[in-house]
């Protein structure tokens, strides 16, 4: 089975790296295209990919193919493809804000179509991908996109209609996270411990606090109180980033990544 990606950038190379590290698909078997040869096939070269020279010789090319470009440029994509393009081949958009509805019409009525997001976290097989289907896609195929994602981390069906507000909270959690354990991380500086490691307690602390979560089953609001000693350093240190806004700080952010992604700003 082929798998073809049009648009070679972080995303598609997250999901590649995923790929070939679960060793659910060989390196043969995926074939790329993107904007900037001196980019995508250095990458391919590395990686034993096949590098097309154009989008319509990877879509001929190609069983599956998968949708990596930036939302302004699937339309144009979808245009370009459309005389290669098979009817019955079904197609994965990670593109976001592109509905179902609106790659049918760019493609045919009838295209198999599983729209998904992710997270570049993929790349280490611990990402989290919501997945929509259309109705043409058959099961034998849907099972066959669905042991793909679940290859790169988890994976979770939802309704598009959920789509936005998942990809602030996931997608592009990814990088509020980072700018937490960089706060922590500056916050170790001012106290006296070089970037590189506090970064990694920091990052640390942030990934066993997470498994934690996960393996244990408790609201994080349970492991808050167990932390906060009465009368402790921990308590004093919750209630002055509360002070600063913190809760209101991350949830503005959430609001202002939908807003942005639903097109109401
Ligand atoms: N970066 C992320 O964390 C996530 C990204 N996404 C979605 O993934 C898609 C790609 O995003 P990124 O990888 O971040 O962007 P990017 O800018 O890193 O990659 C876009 C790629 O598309 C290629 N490209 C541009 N025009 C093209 C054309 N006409 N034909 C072929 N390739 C072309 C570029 O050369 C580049 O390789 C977007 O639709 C985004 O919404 C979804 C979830 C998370
Ligand atoms: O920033 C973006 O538009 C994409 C969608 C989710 C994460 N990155």
């Amino acid at each position: 089975m082929k798998i073809g990606f049009i648009g070679a950038g972080a995303m598609a190379q997250a999901i590649i790296d995923g790929l070939l590290k679960s060793k659910v698909v060989v390196a043969e078997d995926i074939l790329i295209h993107g904007n900037h040869k001196n980019r995508y096939e250095p990458y391919a070269k590395k990686n034993g990919l096949v590098a097309c020279e154009t989008n319509s010789e990877l879509t001929s090319k190609s069983d599956i193919l998968v949708i990596a470009v930036v939302p302004a440029v699937v339309q144009p994509v979808l245009n370009e493809i459309a005389t290669s393009l098979k009817n019955t081949q079904p197609i994965i958009s990670m593109a976001s804000g592109i509905t179902i509805d609106r790659l049918q019409e760019l493609t045919s009525d009838t295209q198999p179509i599983l729209r998904i997001l992710p997270n570049v976290n993929s790349a280490y097989n611990a990402g989290m991908t919501a997945v929509a289907a259309n109705k043409y896609l058959e099961d034998e195929n849907l099972t066959e996109l669905l042991k793909l994602m679940s290859a790169i981390g988890e994976v979770i069906e939802l309704p598009e209609t959920q789509f936005a507000n998942f990809s602030a909270i996931s997608g592009s959690a990814v990088a509020y996270i980072d700018f937490f354990i960089d706060a922590l991380s500056r916050a170790g500086v001012k106290y006296g411990f070089d970037k590189a490691t506090a970064t990694k307690i920091a990052a640390q602390t942030t990934l066993g606090s997470a498994q934690s979560l996960i393996q244990s089953g408790e609201t994080p609001a349970e492991v808050i109180d167990k932390v906060c000693s009465p009368g402790g350093d921990t308590i004093a240190g919750i209630l002055a980033m509360e002070q600063a806004g913190l809760l209101n700080a991350v949830v503005k952010g959430i609001d202002a990544t939908i807003e942005k992604s639903t097109g109401n700003n």
